[in-house]
């Protein structure tokens, strides 16, 4: 195996899976650490953990035995894949984690790049911009777990870690692989500027050899080259049966998403409080969803006011647990039901589905949108997923997504 990435949740994973597919490595994504070796074949091996909103030591210590595991595979180099817009909670986890692997991998100098331009994501300044604005201007203030109130990942970074934060400017990535090499530090982490592929494909090639590397999706770029591999479209089997969406993400994105999908399919809005107190249940929502014709939608999409005000009540902790393992029931519910093809909107909410489903391996097929790959459960009923991060896809993304599976264009 040549690289090993350890993603800080499921959208991510397969986020990084397809940057890394396309670029002709044989990649294969695994949820969570797997118990046994991994395919010999492979060239990339993504180890997906939900981690990004765990407490710290869980956070560490699952992504030092992601890093072990893929190390004895025999991993050349260690990706840390965190979210493009460096998604992370008062106490870590990026800071945290990267001290652990950088520790256990004797790696200084650690480039760290979250930028992904093709979804609007740039770094210049050491400061992250999500299209024209700051990160804590991007509606990323308001995220209901990990919001992001200050858009210098200087800053950011430096509160979680007592190792130094240097910064790679722009001018410097300009001018190339060789200066950036020149420019990181001899300990600690560099916070890279990046505001293109081609400065991404830059950073790439300076990593040529480094142990370890952290960013979004993007800082896989220019990884594959590093290795010999050359561009080419993942494959796709298509997938026929009866399809669902599920989205429990609140992202802009996605609630423009949920609002036309809602024009177009019968969905049901569930709410932490009308699980709890028995108003829905899982055994009700997977018979409504049988009993329609178009894929439904069941959703808890909400805005951030509403959001805000049902944490107040019950907690952020106890509203995810409720929501999540109410998605994570109810899509292996379907699935046992012949459900074949299930749109996921969420990076928490994906995993707990992944989870639900009990899903050890998937297979990366081509892109749906960018940062989102449509994937294959295999066995003997495969089926089809998209983990789409709460910010990715156009507004008719959940339509698409469902026709692609089934080898249709809309
Ligand atoms: N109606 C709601 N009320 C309160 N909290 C909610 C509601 N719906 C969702 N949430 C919370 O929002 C979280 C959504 O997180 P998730 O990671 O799935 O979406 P996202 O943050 O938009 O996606 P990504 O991490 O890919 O950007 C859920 O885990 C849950 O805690
Ligand atoms: O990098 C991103 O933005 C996504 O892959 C992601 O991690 C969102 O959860």
């Amino acid at each position: 195996m040549k690289i090993g990435v350890i993603a800080d949740d499921f959208t991510g994973a397969s986020d990084i899976a397809l940057t890394l597919a396309e670029a002709g490595m044989a990649t294969v994504q695994y949820n969570g650490v797997p118990k046994a070796a991994g395919a010999s074949s492979s060239e990339v091996a993504v180890v997906a953990l939900k981690s990004r909103t765990a407490p710290v030591v869980d956070a560490v210590a699952q992504s030092v035995a992601a890093c072990d595991w893929l190390l004895a595979q025999g991993a050349e180099q260690i990706v840390f894949k965190v979210c493009s817009t460096f998604d992370s909670t008062a106490d870590g986890n990026i800071g945290p984690v990267l001290d652990a692997l950088s520790t256990r991998l004797n790696a200084d100098g650690v480039i760290i790049c979250p930028a992904f331009p093709e979804n609007g994501r740039s770094v210049y300044q050491g400061h992250l911009f999500v299209g024209d604005r700051l990160l804590n201007e991007s509606g990323m203030q308001d995220h209901p777990l990990t919001p992001m109130r200050d858009a210098d990942l200087r800053r950011v970074l430096a509160e979680q870690t007592p190792r130094p934060v240097a910064h790679v400017p722009l001018p410097v990535v300009a001018a190339g692989p060789e200066a950036i090499r020149n420019a990181l530090p001899v300990t600690g982490y560099a916070i890279v500027d990046a505001v293109s592929d081609c400065d991404l494909r830059s950073i790439g090639r300076a990593a040529c050899g480094a142990s370890l590397v952290c960013g979004g999706s993007g800082i896989a770029l220019g990884l594959p080259e590093n290795f010999g591999a050359t561009a080419l479209t993942p494959p796709w089997q298509p997938i026929t049966g009866p399809g669902v969406v599920l989205s429990g993400s609140c992202s802009r994105a996605t609630r423009r998403q949920v609002e036309l999908y809602l024009e177009t399919a019968p969905a049901r809005e569930i709410s932490a409080e009308d699980i709890l107190e028995g108003r829905t249940s899982v055994e009700q929502l997977c018979d409504w969803v049988l009993s329609q014709g178009v894929p439904p939608m069941v959703y808890s999409s909400a805005d951030p006011s509403t959001v805000a005000e049902v944490q107040d009540r019950l907690g952020r902790e106890r509203t995810a647990q409720v929501l999540e393992g109410t998605f994570a029931q109810l899509a292996a519910r379907l699935r046992q039901e012949g459900v074949r093809r299930i749109v996921v909107a969420g990076g928490e909410t994906s995993g707990a589905v992944v989870q639900g489903l009990a899903a050890t391996e998937l297979e990366i097929g081509p892109r749906l949108a960018p940062g989102v790959p449509v994937v294959r459960l295999v066995g003997a009923e495969p089926v089809a997923l998209a983990l789409k991060s709460g910010n990715f896809g156009a507004p008719r993304f959940f339509e698409a997504a469902l026709a692609r599976m089934e080898g249709r264009d809309v």
